[in-house]
């Protein structure tokens, strides 16, 4: 394989081999004690990454949700993002398939390169080659709203009642993202915290891929910011922006109006 990669390619070659590090940890390791699978898993691929990148593209910084924030990253100008391992719970658990791999390349103040791995799944997904989004969803079908599986954001069962939408509760923002670039859902919607490792690779393809990337108020994700806290996103197929911004606003309003109406 030739040494010489460009950034999307390094993004997608140092996902898909740490995840297939993963894979084989938590083929040694079994489940018995999913706590030290966590730690393990966070570990041996931070380590990978970190190492990695520092070989590949040493004069660039790095945020990892592992590492130390070093906050050199704010005067760089390309600061690789990375997510060791997204959806650790479920990495820990048996038979799961969502989690994933992350990781984002930012410079000059946008997110220019991304892959996330699925390695469950078999699968990475990346800006060397962004999916093809699929045709214009059939209008018949119900719409399909991605959210956690344990932390869904309090509105997201009324804003589905209200949608006539069906929730298909997922670990992971990453394996959400894909769902969504990969047509088994419409729309991933978050709120109540969250990280920008968290969603900065898998954005970086949603955005290659055509889909719709913001705050759930419709403002900018933007990344490399002194306090990485991103708390809320919302991605969904371009079409249906608008409507679901417009929800959002409405089923939130009611929330001030009436604090009992959450739940
Ligand atoms: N309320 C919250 N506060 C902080 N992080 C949150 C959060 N809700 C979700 N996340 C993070 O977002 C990622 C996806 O969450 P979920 O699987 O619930 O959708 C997880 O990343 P990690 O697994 O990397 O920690 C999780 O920690
Ligand atoms: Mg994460």
């Amino acid at each position: 394989m030739s040494s010489i990669r460009n950034d999307h390619e390094v993004a997608r070659d140092l996902a898909t081999e740490a995840g297939q590090q993963l894979l084989r940890l938590r083929a040694r390791q079994g489940f018995d004690e999913p706590e030290v699978l966590r730690t393990l898993g966070d570990r041996t691929s931070h380590e990978f990454l970190f190492s990695s990148l520092g070989r590949l593209r040493p004069s660039d910084a790095v945020l990892s949700e592992e590492g130390i924030d070093d906050k050199a990253r704010l005067g760089a100008r390309r600061v690789w993002i990375i997510d060791p391992l997204d959806g650790t719970r479920e990495f820990s658990e048996s038979g799961r398939t969502d989690w994933a791999v992350h990781v984002a390349l930012w410079e000059n103040g946008e997110l220019v390169a991304g892959a996330v791995s699925l390695p469950a799944q078999g699968s990475t997904v990346s800006t060397v080659d962004p999916p093809w989004l699929p045709d214009e969803r059939p209008t018949e079908q119900r719409l399909r709203i991605t959210t956690s599986r344990t932390r869904p954001p309090e509105f997201v069962q009324r804003l589905a009642t209200q949608m006539g939408a069906e929730i298909v509760p997922m670990g992971s923002a990453g394996a959400k993202i894909c769902a969504v670039l990969l047509g088994i859902a419409d729309i991933y919607v978050h709120a109540g915290g969250q990280y920008e490792w968290d969603s900065a690779a898998p954005v970086a393809v949603a955005r290659a891929a055509g889909l719709h990337t913001s705050r759930i108020d419709g403002s900018e994700l933007s990344y490399n910011r002194t306090n990485p806290s991103l708390p809320d996103i919302l991605v969904c197929r371009p079409e249906l922006s608008n409507m679901l911004l417009a929800s959002i606003r409405g089923v939130a309003e009611r929330d001030d109006a009436d604090p009992h109406a959450a739940g």
